[in-house]
């Protein structure tokens, strides 16, 4: 059933000046209008420290919406009636005095506010304890905050702390946006849905499986930010462990986000935790010097614009993580994500193991085992790569592998896929939580990932180096080598 229109609410946009609301939540809310799902009487308040009027806000946002949404999906008319949703209201988010006047532009009641908290994590726990206590929200306001939760577990559990003083965590949306994209959500479509796939995915069937998150771009301008995190931190503590979760856990009894959710937590306590002996078997890191992207020559990792020439921090990861439960013994569960890698490109490889007893010529036995291949983005869909004979009368029974290919947009004539944070915001509105992530979660996820950073530390090693434009450091390739695989593309 199609979603009909939503509920009223009313939209707080705490940081509607950075970034992240100009280039994503912004452009997602115009398309959310377009499509005509946004109720009639929803409005928009932006609130920043930016000296200015609600004429000179939506000026710049008509701007901005006509830089980073598509051209042939502007629509004046459309982003016009938008942008009369939107006030403006003038704020440093940790002046409480200046809160008080939010409650007179509120047109509803404030369990139907939406709080978007588009700010510096620090900056959580004072908004919320400043609408606290200036009486702007109540039990059931939604409020949503973005990641990084933190910077370990222990930062995490500080922010979640103060979050968690003034709300409950049924009205907490942690966004992780890898959550809020279509081809991701169809992974519980294609595991729950086909019992063909549910009977064979575990380690009786699987022989191993391969996330990679791989992205053209660099550091774009963000030097100071990524510096502190790295890939780690940026990428895997969130959207590759998601990933992960999402086709390793077990069916959950239905499609409610606790359900979905405690399936997912079962997944990540259950991780081998990558102790110091570990590290040169099961993770490599890399950082890019210069070299090339889309043909052009590219600086390196220390020479972008504002760099320190000595920095350590990682911008490629690779990694064997392994799930020590019954379904997945003995089948690692090869990750790999960078920056300035050859394209931008996120797929799942399910691996298959070769039929109990190989028949045909020995010589093709390399070929017998059949692959799922999910593409996450680009050119979205999936791939199963299956044996068949090879046609023709000289050919005998030589085999050969060819695909059963399902692209969404030609399959189903799709004529675009929504952004994450069009879907994100939209089950905000509705107040569904499955797509956001819970609290033990990000704790879990930062548990495991803070022990690979602690032996790097304890390590001192540096990074190993690869070219802007390549598939990371050799090490990487050498890490699946050792197992007797390799990564997909390598094949
Ligand atoms: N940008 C992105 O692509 C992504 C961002 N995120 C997360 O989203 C959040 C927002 O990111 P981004 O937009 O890049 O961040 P920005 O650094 O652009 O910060 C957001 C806004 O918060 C404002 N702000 C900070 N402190 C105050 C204050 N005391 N009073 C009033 N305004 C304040 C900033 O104002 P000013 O400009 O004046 O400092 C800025 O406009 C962060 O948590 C980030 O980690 C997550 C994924 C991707
Ligand atoms: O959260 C982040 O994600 C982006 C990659 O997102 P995608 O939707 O373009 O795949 C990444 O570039 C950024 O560093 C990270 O913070």
């Amino acid at each position: 059933m199609a979603d009909s229109i939503n509920t009223r609410c009313d939209l707080m946009m705490f940081g509607a000046l950075g970034d992240l609301a100009q280039r994503k939540l912004f452009p997602a809310l115009y398309q959310l209008e377009r499509a005509g799902l946004l109720h009639d009487g929803t409005r928009i308040l932006a609130i920043a420290r930016n000296r200015a009027g609600t004429g000179e806000v939506r000026r710049i946002l008509l701007e901005k919406l006509k830089e980073h949404v598509k051209w042939h999906e502007f629509d004046a008319g459309v982003a016009e009636g938008f942008l009369q949703r939107v006030d403006y209201h003038f704020l440093d988010f940790t002046n409480s005095e200046g809160y008080r006047d939010l409650n007179g532009w509120r047109t509803i009641e404030a369990s139907n506010l939406i709080v978007y908290m588009a700010t510096p994590p620090a900056m959580y726990g004072v908004i919320a304890r400043n609408l606290r206590s200036n009486g702007c929200c109540d039990q059931d306001t939604r409020v949503v905050v973005e990641k990084p939760i933190g910077h370990d577990l222990e930062s995490s559990k500080v922010i979640n702390d103060e979050l968690g003083e003034v709300y409950n965590e049924n009205q907490l949306f942690r966004i992780d946006h890898y959550l809020g994209k279509e081809t991701v959500q169809n992974l519980i479509a294609l595991r729950f849905a086909n019992n063909l796939f549910a009977s064979q995915w575990d380690q009786n069937h699987i022989s191993h499986v391969e996330i990679s998150v791989a992205e053209s771009v660099g550091i774009e301008g963000r030097w100071g930010y990524f510096d502190k995190a790295g890939q780690v931190r940026d990428m895997v503590q969130n959207h590759l462990l998601q990933l992960l979760c999402l086709i390793a856990m077990d069916p959950p009894a239905d499609l409610s986000a606790d359900s979905i959710r405690n399936e997912k937590v079962k997944v990540l306590k259950a991780l081998r935790r990558i102790t110091p002996h570990l590290m040169d078997t099961h993770v490599v890191r890399g950082q890019y010097t210069a070299g090339t992207s889309d043909g052009k020559p590219v600086p390196g990792y220390l020479e972008e614009e504002g760099a320190i020439k000595r920095s350590k921090t990682e911008t490629f990861v690779a990694l064997k993580a392994e799930i020590e439960n019954w379904r997945w013994s003995g089948v690692p569960f090869y990750i790999r994500t960078g920056k300035r890698l050859p394209e931008k490109l996120s797929q799942i490889i399910i691996h298959f193991k070769p039929a109990p007893h190989y028949i045909f010529d020995p010589d093709q036995k390399h070929l017998a085992n059949n692959k799922l291949i999910i593409r996450l983005q680009p050119d979205e869909g999936m791939s199963l790569q299956i044996l068949t004979k090879d046609q023709g009368l000289d050919k005998g029974m030589r085999l050969r592998q060819g695909p059963l290919e399902l692209t969404f947009s030609e399959t189903f004539e799709t004529d675009r896929i929504p952004d994450a944070y069009e879907r994100l915001l939209w089950e905000i509105m509705k107040g569904n939580q499955y797509l956001f992530v819970r609290r033990d979660e990000v704790e879990h996820a930062w548990q495991w990932v803070d022990q690979i950073i602690r032996n790097w530390e304890d390590s001192g090693e540096p990074p190993k180096r690869y070219a802007a434009g390549t598939w990371g450091p050799v090490a990487s390739i050498a890490m699946i080598t050792r197992d007797g695989r390799s990564w997909y593309e390598d094949a």
